[in-house]
């Protein structure tokens, strides 16, 4: 298997003279073209694994191997280029002067000639819904919008890893839907591999594989449909269920007869579609 991103034994403090670790021996890949999220609660090490993997830490014991090279402090830079990362605050982001201008600055800096710039900024734009926004001031917009040009500007450098770190929080569901359609879509058309910080179990609900942190460490892996199968699993882990898994939890208990695996929103609505109408 092709793997895009190992991570190897990840230690990291953030203050040298701490006796506690924020990530004590983090390992795991993700192979090109997967969609992985991980999740776990506040304060568990899933920003800081980001960051680590985004070359912003020097200081750590481990190894993070990006498209088969490992990370130093001399290719940093140039690894940094495979990697498109769209961090929770989008405020931190913003460089431009308008919207444009803002989608565009990655690709400047990667020597992207004007015409295909220009495109490649529409095409963007126009993929999270915010081309009427194009000359407006990035600073005057809502949370949310802020958030979909931050995935724009993104979208449009095309890297060959996208890391969102709760890049959805500020959107309504309907919105969040919206722009995981269009980051699924980007990723199938460029073959691009996701890796996905998020606290939304319906939009983990959808990836390949999801990774559970716990006090800087990962404590299970795997498949959605088999972490969702059971309440026990997650509770254990100090996590909720997702939306559908709560759902026919409510169902059996009122007497439905469903599948024991777990069904994504659209495959219960289909379920009970059939079923009902019977
Ligand atoms: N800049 C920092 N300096 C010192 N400690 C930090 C810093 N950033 C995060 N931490 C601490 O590191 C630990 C892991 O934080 P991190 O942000 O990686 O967790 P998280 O799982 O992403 O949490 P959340 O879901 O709240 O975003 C926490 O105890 C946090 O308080």
């Amino acid at each position: 298997m092709n793997k895009i991103l190992e991570v190897e034994n990840l230690v990291f403090k953030y203050e040298k003279e701490s006796e506690v670790n924020q990530l004590n021996g983090v390992s795991f890949s993700v192979t090109r073209g997967e969609w992985v999220s991980i999740i776990g609660q506040n304060g568990s090490g899933k920003s800081t694994t980001a960051r680590l993997i985004d070359g912003l830490f020097e200081e750590f014991k481990g190894t993070v191997k990006i498209d088969g090279e490992v990370l130093t402090a001399d290719n940093v830079w140039q690894l940094r280029q495979k990697i498109g990362m769209v961090f929770q605050n989008p405020d931190n982001q913003f460089v431009g002067a308008t919207v444009e201008d803002d989608v565009a600055f990655g690709m400047e800096n990667q020597g992207i000639p004007r015409e295909e710039m220009i495109q490649r900024v529409d095409e963007a734009l126009a993929a999270v819904n915010m081309l009427d926004f194009k000359t407006r001031e990035p600073a005057r917009l809502s949370g949310g919008q802020k958030q979909r040009v931050a995935v724009a500007g993104i979208i449009a450098l095309r890297p060959e890893i996208i890391i969102l770190d709760e890049s959805t929080s500020m959107l309504d569901p309907t919105g969040r839907a919206e722009i995981m359609r269009v980051i699924h879509e980007i990723k199938d058309r460029y073959h691009l591999t996701v890796l996905s910080i998020t606290h939304d179990l319906d939009e983990a609900a959808g990836s390949d594989r999801i990774l559970v942190m716990r006090a800087g460490e990962i404590i299970k892996e795997a498949a959605p449909s088999d972490l969702f199968a059971t309440r026990e699993n997650m509770v254990e882990m100090g996590l909720d269920m997702p939306f559908t898994s709560n759902l026919m939890n409510d169902l059996r208990a009122s007497g439905f007869v469903l599948p024991e695996r777990y069904l994504t929103e659209d495959e219960l609505v289909d379920f009970l579609a059939k079923n009902l109408n019977k």
